[in-house]
């Protein structure tokens, strides 16, 4: 499968904090990456960086060949994002709201179908204001899935969802790189990177630490050993 996601001895600072720290890695069509990595460890900057919201002080990241800064709205079209506060307006309700994001895209997924497979038909009449944190992100997902990304960048997404929110989400993930989706999670759940991942990223205060398929970076281990070897210093 083609990489469709490149990061390339990137490097981002903010002041004197260096975010991101020489990092390079990359993510496959088809396969499911998870971005692990403590607090502070440079995986928001670099996602933010992959969306075009940040640019690289140094290197190069790239987005199905594209330089994402300052990219146009054709290659946003074939990009989704889900952040982790949502981004979504507070008065809205979802069904019109996941109905007029779709309108805006060519060839997008029938809202409906969404609405049934997140169980979004049971707050329906809820505004994005009054909805529960786990509700306001199954929405936030449904927005990023609407166009029928080939690359699709989820921060966090199941995050504070019930158990059973959490199997819908993982289904829907999978089955996105059954049509030959690119889909990078960030995460801190070992469950979720070893139910979902093909391929695992550990980054640790700005740098690569881990970088290969979930079974070659747990090397007959669990993850959350490998993970806390590799990240003990970072974190001290
Ligand atoms: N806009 C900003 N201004 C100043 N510092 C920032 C900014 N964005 C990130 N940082 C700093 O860069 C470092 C990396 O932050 P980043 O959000 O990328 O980490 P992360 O791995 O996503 O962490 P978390 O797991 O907490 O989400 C942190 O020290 C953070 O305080």
């Amino acid at each position: 499968m083609a990489t469709a996601v490149s990061v390339r001895d990137l490097r981002k600072s903010f002041g004197g904090v260096r975010a991101v720290d020489g990092a390079t890695w990359g993510a496959r069509a088809g396969q499911i990456t998870a971005v692990l990595g403590p607090n502070g460890a440079g995986k928001t900057t670099t996602i933010e960086c992959l969306e075009g919201l940040q640019r690289p002080d140094a290197g190069t990241v790239e987005v199905l060949g594209v330089d994402p800064w300052g990219a146009g709205p054709q290659h946003r079209a074939r990009v989704g994002v889900m952040l982790q506060e949502g981004g979504l307006p507070t008065t809205s309700r979802a069904v019109p709201l996941l109905r007029h994001l779709a309108a805006l895209y060519a060839a997008p997924v029938e809202p409906d179908e969404l609405v049934t497979r997140l169980g979004i038909d049971a707050f329906a009449r809820t505004t994005v204001r009054r909805m529960s944190g786990g509700q306001r992100q199954r929405v936030a997902l449904a927005a990023a899935l609407l166009p029928r990304p080939d690359v699709l960048f989820l921060d966090e997404p199941t995050a504070g969802l019930d158990p059973h929110a959490r199997l819908d989400v993982w289904d829907l993930v999978r089955s996105e790189t059954a049509r030959g989706a690119c889909v990078v999670v960030t995460t801190h759940s070992f469950e979720e990177a070893e139910r979902l991942a093909d391929h695992v990223v550990i980054l640790a205060a700005g740098t690569v630490v881990a970088d290969g398929p979930l079974d070659q970076v747990r090397a007959g281990r669990t993850l959350e050993d490998v993970y806390f070897e590799l990240t003990a210093q970072a974190t001290r």
